[in-house]
């Protein structure tokens, strides 16, 4: 079943022209639409995107509550979202945030890579590696708002944007938190959390599972810059105007001569991931760590 939904949620959508793609939120325009005139509205149940044609910006809004979680559906949404921008040219620039308060997201979704299907798990792990390519490799000047927490797959795709906001709040901290729920980040999360903050920083932390509080992170360099949270989003206009000053096709270049080598070393060995990932989650001693640990989130309010 699970298996058919992103292959289904991708067809409906690619089948249909740009201008009647956005049918979970409709079109609005203006005020209304919350973001003042010209603003417009799009994007699927999951996935609200907003956009701003006159400053050529966009808005990717994370909306899975309670906590985010990246669920099949919402990573099939997200490169939906993301295609479509990338496909109009009047944005440069997209702007990465969460509607849910106080997260940003809890990360890979944990009952996608429990107690399913071998076909599930493949699809399930194909969706985070598109998303992490698409992302990684985006024209677009890609900027992260974080407003809330963020560990392990919500770190990594805050680490694919080419700068990172944080909200200046003790609660929300940023990590490769992996070991911590007795699995291993893949070699494609550490290469991109080596590129950010270097070879022993990201060793240590990934082997400890470090999740950095704001002060931290900023530190290490995990995020670059952290604002009061009532200007996280300001702060990432500010960054994105900046961004935007560069030439498109010499920004692009210079991304690409940066972060293709990274993208490349997955891209030529997809399928193999794949199957690693497979033979990993399907582990009894894997399970039963997923088990345990989502049992634990779920006691927490008992
Ligand atoms: C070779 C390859 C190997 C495999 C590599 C796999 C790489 C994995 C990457 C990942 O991203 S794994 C996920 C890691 N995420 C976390 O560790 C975060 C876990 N969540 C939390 O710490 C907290 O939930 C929170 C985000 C800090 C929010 O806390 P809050 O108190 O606000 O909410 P909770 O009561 O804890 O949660 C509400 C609800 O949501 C469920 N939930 C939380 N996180 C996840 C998740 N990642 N996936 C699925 N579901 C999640 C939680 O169980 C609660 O459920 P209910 O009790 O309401 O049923």
């Amino acid at each position: 079943m699970a298996l058919m939904v992103g292959a289904r949620v991708l067809a409906r959508n690619l089948l249909r022209p740009w201008s009647r793609l956005p049918d979970a939120v409709p079109g609005r325009t203006g005020p209304a639409a919350g973001g003042g005139d010209g603003v417009r509205c799009f994007g699927s149940p999951r996935v609200l995107v907003e956009t701003d044609p006159a400053k050529g910006v966009a808005v990717i809004k994370l909306k899975n509550p309670p906590v985010n979680s990246l669920s099949l559906e919402v990573l099939t949404e997200f490169v939906i979202s993301l295609e479509k921008l990338e496909n109009d040219k009047t944005f440069r620039g997209v702007i990465v945030t969460s509607d849910c308060p106080g997260i940003f997201s809890a990360g890979l979704d944990l009952t996608e890579m429990c107690g399913k299907s071998q076909a599930h798990y493949a699809e399930y792990w194909r969706a985070v590696q598109e998303l992490w390519l698409r992302l990684y490799l985006s024209n677009l000047v890609v900027i992260a708002a974080i407003n809330g927490v963020s560990p392990a797959g919500g770190c990594l795709i805050s680490l694919t944007c080419d700068y990172r906001v944080l909200a200046d709040n003790p609660k929300y901290s940023i990590g490769l938190n992996e070991t911590l729920l007795g699995i291993v980040a893949p070699s494609w999360f550490k290469d991109t959390l080596v590129n950010t903050v270097g070879h022993r920083t990201a060793e240590r932390a990934l082997q400890l599972g470090l999740l950095f509080p704001p002060a931290e992170a900023l530190r290490v360099g995990i995020v670059d810059q952290v604002v009061p949270e009532d200007q996280v989003h300001s702060a990432a206009l500010s960054v994105m105007a900046r961004w935007l000053a560069i030439p498109d096709h010499a920004r692009q270049l210079t991304k690409n001569l940066m972060r293709k080598p990274t993208a490349d070393r997955l891209v030529k060995q997809r399928d193999a991931d794949i199957q690693y990932f497979l033979q990993f989650i399907s582990r009894d001693s894997i399970q039963k760590s997923l088990r345990v640990y989502l049992d634990k989130l779920r006691q927490k309010k008992g």
